[in-house]
């Protein structure tokens, strides 16, 4: 990318999306093109088309989705479909119409077999079976891995997938059943220290493992992958490390000083039981994380006490 590019970055008010704003800003490029969904809903095709012909973007980090936990995507199973290919294919396709030099889309490491062997290499996507409560997000995420990859092969397109770990950080979500379980725990374990709760309920066993990437170590692994990376197969994006979320709870108990018990709610589902993502792709390119896990929950505990308000409407 150049200093003068004029870069799109769809879903730039989202976690990733402002993370990979404020990345971009730092290493200075300042042509910047942004909309929110009210100005560009990106379902809607016409209007995704009447957006590219206007403002030819030269590149594009597609970071908007319909987006939540374990929960959200179990009950939104429809919208988790429907949006999240839709969304895809328009900006994907209007990307090549308009001669986009090159486009990131942002997958998820919830694309993988859900009993595959870990840690999860690339090559282990469409191996197996899905994991049932987030399969219908899995399903456009691949599809859109598929669009990039179709494009590549027929039109030489630029066009790079990438995929997350789970995620958190600033700007997170902290509703209490459509959110992801780092941001959920801090404001559980948060609001029961200040109420004086003997006890906070998490979901399922707490058996399941999870391995967690601070939102802007991905948006510098995002940048340094537009810059640097052009290949046609995905690329994992990682600590390559995981914890049991047991383990998880008791961090986030630590951090926000909460000394009670822990219950655990074993009607909610558990989910994949373990996602831990093989790295060493990423590490061969040149890029690893900085923000290990202790640092990144305090970076993201202290960023929920100052907008409390706002998180938590
Ligand atoms: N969070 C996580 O743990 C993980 C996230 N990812 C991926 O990273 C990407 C970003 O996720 P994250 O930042 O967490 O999600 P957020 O929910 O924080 O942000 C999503 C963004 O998408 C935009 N958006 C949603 N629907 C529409 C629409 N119909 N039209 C236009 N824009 C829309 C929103 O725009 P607006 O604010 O204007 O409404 C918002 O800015 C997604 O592709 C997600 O799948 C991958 C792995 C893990
Ligand atoms: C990023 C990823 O996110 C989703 O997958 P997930 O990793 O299973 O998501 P999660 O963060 O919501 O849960 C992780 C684990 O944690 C447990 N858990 C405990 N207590 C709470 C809790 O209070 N809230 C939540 N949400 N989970 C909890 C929960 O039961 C599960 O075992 C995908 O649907 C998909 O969208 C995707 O790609």
């Amino acid at each position: 990318m150049e200093k003068g590019s004029k870069i799109y970055i769809a879903g730039h008010r989202g976690m990733v999306g402002s993370a990979i704003a404020r990345g971009l800003a730092k290493k200075g490029f300042e042509n910047i093109v942004t909309r929110t969904s009210a100005e560009l809903d990106l379902r809607n095709q016409q209007a995704v088309v009447d957006f590219f012909a206007e403002e030819k973007p030269d590149y594009v980090f597609l970071a908007a989705a319909k987006v939540g936990g374990i929960l959200a995507n179990n009950i939104y199973r429809a919208e988790f479909l429907y949006d999240n290919l839709i969304m895809e294919s328009n900006v994907i396709n209007s990307a090549h119409v308009n001669g986009v030099k090159k486009l990131m889309f942002l997958g998820s490491s919830c694309i993988y077999p859900k009993l595959a062997p870990q840690p999860l290499r690339e090559d282990y996507l469409l191996t197996g079976l899905l994991e049932e409560t987030n399969e219908p997000y899995a399903i456009a995420k691949i599809a859109g891995i598929k669009l990039c990859e179709a494009y590549h092969d027929q039109y030489g397109s630029n066009f790079i997938s990438v995929m997350p770990t789970n995620l958190y950080g600033y700007g997170d979500n902290y509703d209490l059943n459509n959110s992801h379980v780092l941001p959920a725990l801090i404001r559980k374990f948060h609001e029961a220290k200040e109420e004086n709760k003997p006890f906070v309920e998490a979901w399922g066993t707490g058996s399941p493992k999870r391995e967690f990437l601070f939102a802007d170590d991905l948006a510098e692994a995002c940048l340094f992958l537009m810059e640097t990376y052009n290949g046609r197969e995905l690329v994992n994006i990682g600590t390559g490390e995981d914890l049991a979320i047991k383990e998880l709870t008791e961090l986030v108990a630590k951090t926000t000083g909460f000394e009670g018990e822990i219950k655990w709610d074993t009607t909610k589902p558990d989910g994949t039981p373990r996602k831990l993502m093989d790295v060493s792709k990423l590490h061969g390119l040149g890029w690893k994380h900085t923000i290990e896990l202790p640092e990144g929950v305090s970076l993201a505990y202290q960023d929920f006490l100052k907008n409390q308000e706002i998180y938590t409407v």
